[in-house]
Parts: structure tokens; sequence; C-alpha cells
């Protein structure tokens, strides 16, 4: 059941922010739907947007600047939270970039966070279930996401690409498998054997995949990001595409951060991405 916690009128449209309780996860989630007007007259296109680092249910919404672009496509935009909450795990909310705001969608397999971290079915879960209750058009749901959350993206789309029929990031962590936030997350929530890795890995995934993406796939990435050097490896995931036959239009653009500057600016781009793919 959904429970909506607020509504707030958006360009002609509504902006809620929902809780409810997670099978996945074991505990209460919240979540974050803009729904265009048109949605009052039948099912829409949708866009999922997995956030990043330190974010939740609210920043993409805030921060992104979607909503104007969506009101006019008229498509609904999903923003799930980044972890669970209120797990209970000792030192859970020690590290920005692991545990709280930190779930890197994944399902962990090692103690203590295989009962709750498990972001990857999460996503799923939601999915199915906004399907069912809100005017989602089943076979039109691509997903986005940006740093963590573009992580997140391209490994669900990649292993789903009948759930998720379009797929964009903005400055994705892209090799996860060789990056410290990766390594870090991997280690702690999937354990030593990197072998179990490699179904999070989008590089990894993509080198072994047939082109699922017949549209292509769109990645911006800003190239005075102080993180692209260490933790993003785009030029892998280009790498892995070309291997794959798999179009990719990878933007790199001179002068933009990692910040939502950076995502705002481009946000556009993904949506008319998203609606041209999902026709
Ligand atoms: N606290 C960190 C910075 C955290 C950060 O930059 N988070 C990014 C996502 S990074 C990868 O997933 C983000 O989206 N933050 C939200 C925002 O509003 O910018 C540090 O100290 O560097």
């Amino acid at each position: 059941m959904l429970e909506l916690i607020s509504e707030h009128a958006c360009f002609g449209g509504s902006q809620r922010f929902y809780r409810h309780q997670s099978s996945a996860i074991g505990l209460p989630m919240r979540f974050s739907v803009f729904l265009p007007a048109q949605a009052a007259s039948g099912k829409l296109p949708a866009l999922f947007y997995l956030a990043g680092l330190t974010c939740n249910e609210e920043t993409f919404m805030t921060k992104g600047g979607a909503q104007r672009v969506a009101a006019r496509d008229g498509m609904i935009l999903v923003a799930p939270d980044t972890s669970p909450r209120g797990a209970g795990i000792a030192g859970e909310a020690q590290d920005w970039d692991f545990g709280v705001g930190a779930g890197f969608y994944v399902d962990a397999t090692e103690a203590p966070w295989q009962r709750h971290y498990r972001m990857y079915s999460y996503i799923l879960e939601l999915r199915a279930l906004l399907v069912a209750q809100l005017p989602l058009d089943e076979r039109r749901v691509g997903i986005c996401g940006h740093s963590m959350g573009g992580h997140g993206a391209l490994v669900l789309a990649l292993r789903n690409p009948d759930l998720f029929r379009s797929v964009s990031a903005f400055a994705p962590i892209a090799a996860p498998s060789r990056c410290p936030w990766g390594t870090k997350a991997f280690s702690g929530y999937l354990g030593a054997d990197e072998s179990a890795w490699r179904a999070y890995d989008a590089s990894a995934l993509m080198a072994q995949a047939s082109a699922p993406f017949p549209k292509g796939i769109l990645i911006d990435q800003g190239l005075a990001d102080k993180f692209l050097d260490d933790q993003l490896y785009p030029e892998a995931f280009e790498a892995a595409c070309r291997h794959a036959g798999q179009g990719l239009e990878l933007r790199r653009h001179p002068g933009y951060d990692h910040g939502y500057y950076f995502v705002a600016t481009f946000i556009e781009d993904h949506l008319k991405f998203h609606s041209a793919n999902l026709t």
C-alpha cells in the first residue's frame, strides 16, 4: 500500500512523496513521483531516476529541474531513495560512500547487510508496484541515473532490457569493480570474490551483451568532474559498447563538474532521448 506523505502542484501536474513497506528491503521506503497533468487521461511513459551517493528521494526533484520538460512532454518521473534507512546496523551512517545513502543498487550477500540492503531487487519491486498503482505504461519505462545512480541505471537496464527499454546516465560509475567507491561497496556488500561483482558492473555486463538497446545509450560526462579520473571510467564502458556493437553517445562537456548544475543543464536532452526511444 502506498502512503501519500505530501503533494505539491507543479507545472500543472503533481509532485508527490510516498512511503510504503518494501518486501525486498523489509523496511519502510520513500520515493517521489512527478505526475504530469496528462496522467489524468491515460497511461504515460515513465522515467526512473536513480540518484547518487548521499542523496535521497527528494534530491532529483528539487535540483534536477526535470518537471518542466516532463510536464510538457507527458512523462512520469520516479525517484527512489538511495538505500534503506533505519536498518539498525552499527556504523551504517558512518561513511558517506557506504551504508546509508550508498546502497549501490546491489542485493547484498554479506552480513550484516544482506537482510535489508537489497536495492537492486527494490528498484524492480518499485517498478512493479507503480505500474500496478499509478498510470505508468508498463511497455514504456526508461531508467536514468547520476554517478552511483548512473551505475545503477546501466546495470538495471542491462540486466532487464525488457523492463527498462531505454537507458541514459550522468557521470556514471561505469566500471565499479576497478574504482575505490565500487571496490569498497562491492567488498562490503558482496564479499571478496570478485566474480560476484560482475553482475553489478556495467562495463563487464556490456562486454558480454549483444547490443540490447538498438536505439542507443546516452551518457553525459563533465570534464571538470573531480571524480572523473579515479572513480568513473566512462572510457571502459565506451570500449565495452564498441566491443558489443552497442550504440553509445558519450558526450564530454568541458567545464562541467559532478554536481546538479551539470545534471540540470542536460536533463532536457535525457527526457527527450527517453521520450523518443519509448515511443
Ligand atoms: N560528500 C561528498 C560528495 C558527495 C557527492 O558529491 N554526492 C553526489 C553523488 S556522488 C556519486 O554517487 C551528489 O549527487 N550529491 C548531491 C548534490 O546535491 O550534489 C564529498 O565530500 O566529496
